[in-house]
């Protein structure tokens, strides 16, 4: 997602930034709480060994990302390959236009993702990829302790209000460190990412409004109950923006990392 948001998916994520210069997407905090990123390198390193100057890193990106999926018990999702790398470095003003900070509602998420020529079923599917993972406390201090007129955080369960505050104190000096899990699972691809936020334990802003707008109320009450439908959905909208802006007249970078 954070890769292909901002110029497709050409592995504008993987380039590391080079110190004294801002241009490095990582220097965008939208990108807080990305890490391992040099695992795709290690990958990348083997499948170079073996079939040089063959396959993008955007490819083995979107593949790990797909495997991850199966992996956690998800859908099995076949994705077009030949996606190109970028040979231009990235921009930090792209990624803080293009990728949704965690203060996002379902009016912006509904306009990034229908723009993209998903329907709103495919876009309330994706997000159910917060089945999967954590979030920094940093990520919702905003909403525990500032939103006051956020509808959303006023439907909060109140017992996961108290353990969301209990564990993320508003002046903690670890708060990039410390997280919560999206839903109880957070290991496990399933559906209970859904009825968690129906039950008002959403985490995120978005989590929690998806389930009281007209507009996403009754696609979320759906994936709670019909597991295949979630995974259809999930599938067809993953394939979306895996193929989306895919640079046809890039290159294939011999390390992720770095534009040689
Ligand atoms: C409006 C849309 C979205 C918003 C506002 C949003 C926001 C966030 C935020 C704030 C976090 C926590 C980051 C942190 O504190 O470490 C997060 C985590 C995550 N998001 Fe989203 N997200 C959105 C859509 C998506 C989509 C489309 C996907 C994938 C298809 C996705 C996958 C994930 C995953 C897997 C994590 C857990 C990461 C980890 O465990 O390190 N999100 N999201
Ligand atoms: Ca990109
Ligand atoms: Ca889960």
């Amino acid at each position: 997602m954070h890769d292909c948001q901002v110029q497709g998916c050409d592995a504008s994520i993987l380039v590391d930034p080079i110190e004294g210069n801002v241009s490095s997407k990582m220097a965008s905090g939208r990108n807080f709480g990305i890490q391992k990123r040099e695992l795709i390198s290690i990958v990348k390193s083997m499948v170079e060994a073996a079939c040089p100057q063959q396959v993008s890193c955007a490819d083995i990106l979107i593949l790990a990302a797909r495997e991850a999926v199966a992996m956690s018990g998800g859908p099995h999702i076949e994705v077009p390959l030949g996606r190109k790398d970028s040979f231009t470095a990235p921009n930090y003003q792209q990624a803080d236009a293009w990728i949704p900070p965690a203060t996002t509602g379902v009016d912006d998420m509904l306009h990034i993702f229908t723009s993209k020529g998903m329907t709103i079923q495919e876009s309330v599917a994706l997000i159910g990829a917060h089945t999967l993972g954590v979030t920094h406390c940093a990520s919702i201090l905003n909403r525990l302790y500032k939103a006051e007129g956020d509808k959303a955080h006023q439907e909060m369960e109140p017992g996961c209000e108290a353990f969301l505050m209990l564990n993320c104190p508003e002046w903690s000096l670890t708060s990039n460190i410390s997280f919560v899990l999206n839903d109880p699972t957070a290991f496990i691809f399933d559906n209970l990412y859904y009825k968690n936020a129906m039950g008002g334990r959403g985490v995120l802003r978005i989590d929690a409004e998806m389930v009281s707008d007209p507009r996403t109320a009754q696609i979320v009450k759906h994936f709670a109950s019909d597991w295949d439908d979630f995974f259809r959905a999930f599938s067809s909208a993953f394939v979306k923006l895996s193929t989306s802006g895919s640079l046809n007249q890039g290159v294939i970078r011999k390390r992720c990392n770095v534009l040689d």
